[in-house]
């Protein structure tokens, strides 16, 4: 990505220098939280593991750009997983002029306004009386007219009412390489590893709300390889 700015032209210093400091910043705590809980609830939901790993052995063991994007099952996987878990579980704006919300809510310059992105997460209005269970098939419709042509196809939720990454104008500008990034970590880690919890029969993780929604105290795991 760096050499793709430089090679546009970009060469100012400082200006790259803010691009890689927010990208780390903006770009590392939130997969890594995305993936904590990803892992989290793959170790209680096998069957999802299973077909993520089939999908992942159907492409080129280094997955090329297309390959990726077409893993439809392990992109709603995650999708399913961030709604749960969200990996930034609060966002706070400052009013810039005095306004009212579409509810009817009057707010004033200067206030803030926080939406809660983890409790929109889970609430039955938006994602129905399942809404607690973790199936990634709430994204996805089927293909093609069964047997082998039949494909899935990932349905996305407007993001007004799925705000994991923002909606509007500053919708996050990594949305697109976060699901690169880990989807081809997920597949790598799928195919060469089991990944299993290394904590005690029936711990319940808890959550920290923080910046990125942290897990506390870590989340233990011992690596089995499959080789
Ligand atoms: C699962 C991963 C990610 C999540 C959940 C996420 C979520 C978000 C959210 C909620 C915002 C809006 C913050 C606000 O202004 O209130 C945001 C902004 C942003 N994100 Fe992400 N992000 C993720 C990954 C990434 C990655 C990988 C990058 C870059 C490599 C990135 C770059 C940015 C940037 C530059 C902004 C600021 C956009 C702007 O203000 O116009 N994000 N992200």
């Amino acid at each position: 990505m760096l050499s793709r700015f430089l090679s546009s032209g970009h060469s100012d210093e400082d200006l790259m220098t803010d691009i890689i400091i927010s990208f780390v910043l903006a770009g590392k705590d939130t997969t890594s939280a995305a993936l904590t809980w990803f892992f989290w609830l793959l170790s209680n939901n096998p069957e999802v593991r299973k077909k993520i790993v089939k999908e992942t052995s159907e492409k080129s063991e280094v997955p090329v750009y297309d390959e990726v994007k077409d893993m439809v099952y392990t992109h709603a996987a995650l999708s399913e997983s961030m709604s749960l878990y969200l990996p930034v579980p609060l966002d706070t704006k400052e009013v810039m002029a005095d306004d009212v919300l579409p509810d009817g809510t009057a707010v004033k310059k200067g206030m803030r306004v926080t939406y809660h992105v983890y409790a929109m997460g889970r609430m039955e209005k938006l994602w129905g009386r399942d809404w607690a269970e973790y199936r990634p098939e709430r994204w996805l419709e089927r293909e093609g007219s069964g047997g082998e042509s039949e494909k899935w196809r990932f349905v996305a939720r407007d993001p007004f009412s799925y705000p994991v990454f923002q909606a509007g104008p500053r919708t996050c500008l990594g949305k697109q390489m976060a699901y690169l990034q880990m989807k081809r970590v997920v597949g790598a880690i799928l195919t060469r590893f089991t990944v299993v919890p290394a904590m005690p029969e029936g711990t319940e993780p808890q959550l920290i709300s923080f910046l990125t929604s942290k897990m506390k105290d870590g989340f233990p795991v011992k690596i089995h390889s499959l080789a």
